[in-house]
């Protein structure tokens, strides 16, 4: 596997030209990520319940819980497709959906403050997401051309980066329908990568594939976790995918993180009676 065009690389000093480097931005005085007591309430029901938890940079975290436990929820507010009832997310340390006043309050966040903020993460969803109507290039391309204002023959050139890292450079002109489930998934992939995120969302990205299609996704995923810097943050019922990548699991339960670990401690010796539960329910 081409794991050269991983972005960003783990070893800048050795990635080629066109990978893109760290961003800027980064800073390693705060977690990268910081849920700050965040509520989530849809109506009465308190979905997050002043929720904190942390993800340093370059970490690879997996989410487990029961159904409804609010860990799609979390992602999505992640990347500001759903708000906050109460509380503040923070990336690098900046409020993520609200904005710093003058005389120094918090308050929500404008549009441009959003798009700005939704540039730093990509996500890969359980049904793909792709664009129909696009050809499997373009569907790549169209974010980092749009929103990024990448030039579109860099973004082109990158995109077939990516798509031969992600084993599909044959079917660059190809429409998303005449691919396999696993195939869409490996381009989604790429598309979220082609971003070149500093946070990387994956919302149970193998529940939606044939059974013999999840291994190689799943493989696919790893390699870039082992590759590159990117932080991920991952729901999924794999738990060998979650022992293989992540250095830490959160347990989650009615909107809090009742335990959180090692997989090697989450799996073997868990200290919560919900997570030996959940995962007599799920093993
Ligand atoms: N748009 C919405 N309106 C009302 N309730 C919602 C909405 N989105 C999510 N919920 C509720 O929030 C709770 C948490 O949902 P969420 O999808 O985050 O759970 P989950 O832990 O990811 O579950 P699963 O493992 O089944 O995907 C659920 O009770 C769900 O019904």
């Amino acid at each position: 596997m081409a794991t050269d065009s991983l972005p960003p690389q783990k070893n800048a000093a050795t990635a080629p030209e066109d990978v893109v480097a760290v961003p800027a931005s980064r800073d390693s005085a705060h977690p990268l990520v910081r849920f700050d007591k965040v509520v989530k309430r849809y109506g009465d029901h308190v979905v997050l319940d002043q929720l904190d938890f942390s993800v340093e940079r370059g970490e690879h975290v997996t989410l487990i819980g029961p159904s409804g436990s609010g860990k799609t929820t979390i992602l999505r507010l992640l990347m500001t497709l759903e708000k906050v009832s109460d509380g503040v997310i923070r990336i690098n340390g900046d409020p993520l959906t609200h904005m710093l006043a003058t005389d120094g309050s918090l308050k929500p966040a404008s549009e441009k403050h959003l798009r700005e903020a939704r540039k730093k993460i990509g996500m890969v969803f359980q049904q793909f997401n792709l664009f129909p109507n696009m050809k499997v290039l373009q569907n790549i391309t169209e974010a980092p051309v749009n929103v990024l204002g990448m030039d579109r023959d860099k973004a082109e050139a990158r995109a077939r980066e990516l798509l031969d890292l992600v084993g599909l450079s044959a079917k660059t002109d190809a429409h998303p329908s005449q691919l396999s489930g696993g195939q869409q998934q490996r381009v989604a992939i790429a598309r979220a990568l082609a971003m070149e995120p500093e946070i990387l969302l994956l919302d149970e990205v193998t529940s939606a594939l044939d059974p013999e299609l999840v291994a190689g996704v799943l493989e696919l995923l790893g390699d870039i976790a082992r590759n590159t810097d990117i932080t991920m943050l991952c729901v999924t019922h794999e738990m060998n995918f979650a022992r293989d990548v992540s250095e830490k699991v959160l347990m989650f339960d009615a909107g809090r993180v009742v335990e959180s670990g090692s997989p090697e401690k989450i799996f073997s010796d868990p200290e919560h009676e919900r997570t030996r539960e959940f995962l007599n329910a799920v093993l």
